[in-house]
């Protein structure tokens, strides 16, 4: 059962459920029932009671005006302190992540009210038309489980800060997972070391088909900081503000997983290839070895060769109608980054309406001016918990609305209606007409908000 606390319980997780068990065929790792007639979990089969390592403060208080997903609003924030309960010393378990620029959070959708699903889901984007549950990133699925590519602000002790987030306050977090290009981007797929073959030196380019010019933003980034050919293992992002480094204890830390990290990007290849790497000789063969195997394999090679044609894919090509390129022999990864991206049906891409303009009334700008003054005055700081300005939270605003937050449902039927919205502390009232979104009214956010776990909130209003 997954209660208020987005903790998932033995009840639901019983694998003899027809949701979980559909399908699974292996009738010897089916768990057995304890005397009570619970089923027991067990991880053989699938079955993980799942225990939070902490919960989420998001600048977001209720799934209403929360961003789709993180990518649509940079200014969003959120703050995880890991429970003790699931560390003595959290700040152990957060060690070395301060050196990744991005992380992946995993998180139960904790209101979504019911647990049923349907294995056909109406995403916005498709404005009314079905598609199957799991083409898409409804947070109505057989497991409520969330996935969220965050920015890492910074790790203070116990605590990460986040943004770039479309969590709403309160969110159970299972995971964090530091977000790694070389692995969880297709653009930077290794080919196993035993489809080159290096005896005959026969390591010619592979083909791959380009596609997709809208990049995701941060791949965008990635490629066009990549002038110079790089070491394809670190994809670190400087921190934007100093001020949001480490505590003193973590720049110790930060010293020693700095050590190990010097001399981990290719390392960390070459023991991914089963290859040694203790020595520099060993480590140089390596390379030379890889150089050209270091070509990646584009998700549209693949599904060109084995998979039916798609119906209708966002791939936009570059320079040319998806033909098929050669990728230069002994490109570093970064370049050979720039040659293919992923692919998408095009759907995802093609929103049923197109970004919206926002304005302010007179009426909103003065609210917005009051809100951001009604703090600590004298020292220019804003009433605000997690925008660090007053332009911070107009930007976050426009972005919200821009990309129009109301579901397809309320988009065609309650046109003249108001919408509201809560982010940080202001209470957004507004309402959208033919192509833009206007702000009415800007009142701070009377409730406080709840958040799940009995501790101090981590994000001081005001002071
Ligand atoms: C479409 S989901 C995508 C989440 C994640 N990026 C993913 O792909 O799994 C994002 C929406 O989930 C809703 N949401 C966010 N946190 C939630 C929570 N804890 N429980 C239920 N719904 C939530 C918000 O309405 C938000 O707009």
């Amino acid at each position: 059962m997954q209660t208020g606390t987005g903790r998932l319980e033995r009840v639901e997780w019983a694998p003899l459920s027809p949701v979980a068990m559909r399908g699974l065929e292996e009738p010897g790792r089916r768990p057995t029932a304890t005397p009570c007639g619970c089923v027991k979990p067990a991880l053989e089969t699938g079955n993980l009671l799942t225990e939070p390592i902490g919960y989420l403060e998001s600048c977001f208080s209720a799934k209403n005006g929360t961003p789709r997903q993180p990518s649509i609003c940079r200014h969003s924030r959120a703050c995880l302190r890991i429970r003790k309960s699931i560390f003595n010393n959290p700040e152990h378990s957060l060690m070395g992540l301060e050196e990744f620029s991005h992380v992946w959070i995993l998180f139960v959708f904790h209101k979504n009210g019911h647990l049923s699903c349907k294995a056909k889901v109406q995403p916005p984007r498709l404005n009314g038309a079905k598609t199957g549950v799991f083409s898409t990133r409804s947070p109505h699925r057989p497991n409520a489980i969330g996935l969220t590519l965050a920015k890492l602000e910074k790790v203070e002790g116990g605590t990460i800060y986040l943004s770039g987030i479309d969590m709403i306050h309160g969110t159970p977090v299972l995971d964090i997972k530091p977000y790694i290009a070389d692995y969880d981007s297709p653009q930077n797929l290794i080919e196993p070391l035993g489809e080159c073959n290096l005896q005959n030196n026969q390591n010619k380019p592979k083909i791959v088909s380009r596609s997709d010019a809208k990049t995701d933003s941060r791949v965008q980034q990635q490629l066009s900081e990549c002038e110079e050919p790089q070491p394809c293992g670190r994809t670190k992002e400087k921190p934007t503000c100093p001020e949001h480094r480490a505590s003193g204890e973590n720049d110790t830390q930060h010293k020693d997983t700095a050590k190990i990290q010097q001399r981990s990007p290719k390392h960390r290849e070459t023991a991914d290839l089963g290859l040694e790497s203790r020595s520099g000789q060993t480590l140089s063969l390596a390379e030379k070895q890889m150089g050209p195997c270091l070509l990646e394999k584009s998700f549209s090679e693949e599904s060109t060769d084995k998979r039916p044609r798609r119906r209708k894919e966002a791939v936009v090509p570059q320079g040319g109608s998806g033909e098929v390129q050669p990728v230069p022999p002994h490109c570093p990864p970064r370049m050979a980054d720039a040659a293919h991206h992923s692919v998408v049906p095009a759907w995802v891409r093609e929103a049923p309406v197109a970004t919206l303009q926002v304005r302010f009334t007179p009426h909103a700008e003065m609210d917005l001016e009051h809100l951001s003054s009604e703090g600590e005055p004298d020292v220019g700081r804003a009433s605000f918990k997690y925008f660090q300005s007053a332009e911070e939270a107009r930007h976050a605003i426009e972005a919200v609305l821009s990309a129009d937050p109301r579901s397809a449902y309320r988009r065609k039927l309650c046109q003249d209606r108001l919408f509201y919205f809560t982010v940080d502390t202001a209470h957004v009232t507004c309402w959208f007409g033919d192509g833009f979104a206007e702000v009415l009214r800007i009142k701070p956010a009377s409730e406080p908000v709840q958040i799940t776990d009995p501790v101090e909130s981590l994000v001081s209003l005001g002071s």
